[in-house]
């Protein structure tokens, strides 16, 4: 099973977000707090050069909370700006914007020192589709704004929106592609939702997901599987992956029984569960 990708996006939004670089003095990038390196797009730190970068490991609450602490970690030390959120039900930004105007600092002080007061910082947000760029953007300005999709590198008549800070966010956020050379990055964005289904086999991500839980999330698998932990332990995948479809009464319907699994992951009822460790 292979699932596609394809480099003219990835070079379609580099074009893109280079295009709008010179416009911005802060760059977002979102990420998926239970895929933080999966869900990024290994050229971003390239494009950004030496503009302020800002990691947010969104979704927290549905990460590990161990997990999380470990990637934020690892990525302060590796020099960046880092914020754990949870978009969804988090309202208050403060946190955020006093990140955008930390790591804005440089630029804030020479604008300061040319007479400006307050000056007004310009940033905008990417990542790859579903990491949750929209709803960090309405609750940035603190109303639902409409997006429509991403446009060609317009750099002319570009729309800012405004915030209740001295922050503008440039109004359609940039889509970064993942790069799945590795077949597992592309499994674990297919069973987060972030590749559309019609390009993987939900049973190959499904015993994917479940291969991986056996070994980092035993109790949860057990939990969800409503199988005995011997039963978990012994048998083949595509046999538990089976035996889940009685449990469930979804007989013998693999793909069924797939989606199920992983709608249920995404949304956070197995548990908060990470799909990607920092390596030791
Ligand atoms: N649980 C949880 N859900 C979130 C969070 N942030 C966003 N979501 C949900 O994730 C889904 C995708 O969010 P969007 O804001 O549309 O993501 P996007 O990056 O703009 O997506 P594209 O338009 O595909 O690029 C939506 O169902 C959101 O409600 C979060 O922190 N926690």
């Amino acid at each position: 099973m292979a699932i596609q990708w394809y480099p003219g996006h990835m070079n379609k939004a580099r074009v893109q977000l280079e295009d709008k670089l010179s416009l911005l003095d802060v760059i977002v990038e979102v990420v998926d707090a239970r895929i933080p390196a999966s869900s990024r797009n290994p050229l971003i730190s390239d494009i950004v050069g030496d503009k302020p970068h800002i990691i947010i490991l969104n979704k927290a609450d549905l990460a590990d909370p161990n997990e999380i602490n470990k990637w934020e970690a690892k990525l302060k030390s590796d020099g960046k700006f880092v914020l754990k959120l949870d978009a969804q039900h988090n309202t208050n930004m403060a946190p955020l914007f006093k990140l955008i105007k930390l790591a804005a600092k440089e630029r804030i002080d020479k604008l300061e020192a040319k007479g400006a007061s307050n000056p007004t910082i310009r940033i905008c947000l990417v990542g790859i589709p579903n990491c949750g760029k929209s709803t960090i953007i309405n609750r940035l300005v603190g109303r639902n704004v409409a997006i429509v999709g991403d446009r060609p590198g317009v750099t002319k008549g570009q729309s800012w929106l405004k915030t209740s800070e001295s922050v503008q966010i440039l109004d359609t956020p940039g889509i970064l592609w993942p790069k799945f050379e590795d077949q597992a990055v592309g499994f674990r964005l297919a069973a987060l939702g972030s590749i559309k289904e019609s390009v993987f086999h939900a049973d190959d991500v499904a015993l994917f997901v479940m291969e991986y839980l056996k070994e980092n999330y035993f109790k949860s698998l057990v939990k969800f599987s409503r199988l005995s932990e011997q039963s978990v332990n012994e048998l083949p995948l595509p046999e538990l992956l089976l035996a889940m479809t009685e449990k469930y009464g979804m007989r013998d319907d693999y793909e069924k029984m797939s989606l199920f699994l992983l709608n249920q992951l995404r949304k956070g009822r197995l548990g908060r569960i990470n799909l990607e460790k920092v390596e030791a």
